[in-house]
């Protein structure tokens, strides 16, 4: 059931990352992912769409839920302490992992399991920006899909009629958000994280249930920061992107992770039509977006 959230949109895509997305599909494991992602018990999960800081929720829930990770004795990746449901690499049996079961995805709403309906498992909706997401996501396939060569232009196109791997960004949303009345769900958004971390650290663990003592807050939210997961090689990525997803990743997936950054991409004209297509298309969307770092 987890198997393809986005093959209803491949049409548009190139054939590598085509190619990456069937790959990652094949990889996964029917069995143990149709028994055991139902989230009948203490199983917290966290969901959002690509380039909008999954990494950094990735870490910081396994940081807020086990000691040896902020006690730095564990020796796991941030993505093996919270698997994606949909690239199943190591062929994990989701059911059989340690409680709370703690997963990643970028999946519409209307595929999860039924089961996350029944609210017991917690769902963060982590949120951004949505100029600097397009931004990050074309590095992002520049620097991990070897025959992507389309200009910044051409990505944004395909970025906005949602012909990318995982779909629309305007849906997946709107989706979530008009559906979550269904499930036990919160909003975040990437800037609020930037702009005040600990503070959003605080709410998060209300969120969960979670009482740190100071000594474990200041832990967490020290491992959390850009600076650091960035050069920590089981928080950044660089090293499981090439070994286990076999690309051949030329820049960092920790690239600048700041608030605005599509100011240096986008021309005059690109910014006035994107901005058209965004209120076309969020029209009385209720959730705030921050665009530039000086914006509270
Ligand atoms: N700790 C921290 N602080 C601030 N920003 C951070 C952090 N960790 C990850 N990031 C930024 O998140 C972007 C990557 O998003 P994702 O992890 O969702 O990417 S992916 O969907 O899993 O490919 C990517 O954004 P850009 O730097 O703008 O490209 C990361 O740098």
């Amino acid at each position: 059931m987890w198997l393809w959230s986005s093959l209803g949109s491949t049409r548009g895509l190139q054939p590598p990352i085509l190619r990456y997305c069937e790959d990652q599909i094949r990889g996964t494991p029917p069995a143990p992912v149709s028994k055991g992602c139902v989230p009948d018990n203490d199983l917290a999960h966290w969901v959002l769409l690509l380039r909008m800081g999954t990494i950094w929720f990735q870490q910081l829930l396994s940081l807020i839920y086990f000691e040896e990770h902020h006690k730095g004795t564990g020796k796991l990746q941030t993505m093996d302490r919270v698997p994606f449901f949909k690239y199943n690499c190591q062929k994990v049996d989701f059911g059989e992992r340690p409680s709370p079961r703690l997963f990643s995805t970028h999946l519409s709403y209307y595929l999860v399991p039924s089961g996350l309906k029944n609210k017991k498992a917690k769902i963060i909706y982590v949120y951004r920006n949505l100029k600097d997401v397009m931004c990050s996501y074309f590095h992002f396939a520049k620097n991990v899909m070897l025959q992507f060569t389309s200009t910044f232009e051409e990505f944004m196109k395909q970025f906005l009629n949602g012909r990318v791997l995982e779909s629309l960004w305007f849906d997946h949303i709107r989706g979530w958000y008009e559906h979550k009345s269904l499930f036990n769900i919160q909003f975040l958004m990437y800037e609020e994280m930037k702009k005040d971390l600990r503070g959003s650290v605080l709410k998060i663990c209300k969120f969960l249930g979670k009482e740190l003592s100071e000594e474990d807050m200041d832990a967490v939210v020290r491992q959390v920061t850009f600076e650091n997961m960035k050069y920590d090689p089981l928080a950044n990525y660089d090293n499981i992107i090439t070994t286990e997803y076999g690309m051949n990743v030329k820049g960092h997936f920790l690239r600048k992770g700041t608030i605005g950054d599509w100011k240096n991409h986008m021309t005059v004209e690109q910014n006035e039509r994107f901005d058209k297509i965004f209120q076309r298309e969020m029209k009385d969307f209720p959730l705030k977006f921050i665009w530039d770092v000086n914006e509270d």
